[in-house]
């Protein structure tokens, strides 16, 4: 009879699978809420529209059917919603004017999280129809990650599959063709409880990384296509920040920067979190005293990430589980 070395046996497998029934769940749960809110979102959003006011929907709808509870429930990560040209980690700060336009392509990017275990999705919303093969183009080389994810699964065969699903497009915008790019500067990621990026990134174009995705591991499977240089660069004003995981004690001679890390440790710990989320807190002047914490180390900030004015960008996200008998993209709904 033949010994099976290498790989557990199916009985084994299916009892792994139990052991994390619950941190499944509770991925599950959150999965739930994020079909939810975007569903409303989707259905709500108009032209007109505050930046700030469709994020607080967002945030509200997902507050109240996580039944927020300090730390175990809650926002995954501040709320996205880049515009154009750029791609990622855009979220308005108080009294950002922005208004939502007809001719604009807002990729949605907001996260929900039970236990700290955190779905991280995103789509992208437009009016105008001419958006449309761009949105296809990305969503299909999403859909190509997340089929080539898996157990053993190498990191740079991925990206390579996701650049060939994305560069098999052309799109014509105002009258312009373009072959839709990679932005081959933002990755995916891997997650762990309350870590939004766990360490390993998976790359959305040809890479010689040979890391493999393992057992148990959770992933962000999100690809960005561009009409423009396929490059991001960081640009506008900084909305987005996270305490960081490994940071040796620092002691802190600004005051204030000392008490709002202490807000920092109790309402968001490592998440990440907005200006916004901290004004709603009670928060006020606090400017230098983060500042301060990014300047020692403790706090790391995500600016705005665009690609070249004029240009138009595109993601979709989900988040996957690679479970020991078979790979669960937790975040799949009917839109996408
Ligand atoms: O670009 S990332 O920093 C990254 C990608 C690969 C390695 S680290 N980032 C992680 C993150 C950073 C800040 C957040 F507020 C939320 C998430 C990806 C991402 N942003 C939104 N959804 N997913
Ligand atoms: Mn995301
Ligand atoms: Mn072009
Ligand atoms: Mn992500």
């Amino acid at each position: 009879m033949s010994t099976n070395l290498n790989r557990t046996t199916n009985e084994e497998k299916r009892y792994l699978d139990r052991m994390h029934f619950d941190e499944y769940n509770d991925l599950r749960w959150a999965a739930e809420v994020h079909r939810t809110v975007r569903k409303h979102v989707q259905k709500t959003i108009k032209p007109g529209m505050l930046m700030i006011d469709i994020c607080e929907m967002i945030e509200n709808g997902t507050r109240a059917l996580v039944e927020e509870q300090g730390l175990e429930r809650g926002i995954g990560f501040p709320t996205g919603v880049s515009l154009n040209n750029c791609a990622a980690h855009y979220t308005p700060n108080a009294g950002d004017p922005t208004v939502l336009q007809y001719d604009d392509i807002c990729k949605v990017d907001f996260g929900v999280h039970v236990n700290g275990r955190i779905v991280d999705s995103a789509f992208t919303l437009s009016f105008n129809p001419m958006f449309d093969p761009l949105k296809e183009a990305v969503k299909d080389a999403t859909n190509t990650g997340v089929k080539e994810a898996g157990i053993d699964a190498r990191l740079g065969e991925i990206g390579a599959a996701i650049q060939e699903a994305m560069e098999s497009y052309e799109v014509e915008i105002n009258g312009k063709t373009h072959r839709v790019k990679p932005i081959r500067n933002l990755n995916g990621h891997s997650i762990l409880p309350y870590q939004i990026h766990a360490g390993k990134s998976i790359p959305i174009v040809k890479s010689g990384d040979q890391t493999k995705m393992e057992e148990g591991e959770y992933f962000a499977i999100e690809t960005f296509g561009s009409t423009g240089k396929g490059y991001v660069h960081e640009d506008g004003e900084c909305s987005h920040y996270a305490k960081k995981h490994d940071t040796p004690h620092i002691p802190l001679r600004v005051a204030k920067a000392k008490a709002l890390l202490g807000t920092i440790n109790k309402n968001f710990g490592t998440l990440p979190f907005c200006r916004r989320y901290l004004d709603r807190l009670g928060e006020t002047k606090y400017f230098f005293a983060l500042k301060n914490l990014v300047d020692v180390g403790l706090v790391e900030q995500y600016p705005p990430l665009c690609d070249t004015k004029g240009s138009y960008t595109a993601q979709f996200e989900h988040t996957i589980i690679l479970r020991p008998t078979c790979k669960e993209v937790v975040s799949r709904g009917e839109d996408y």
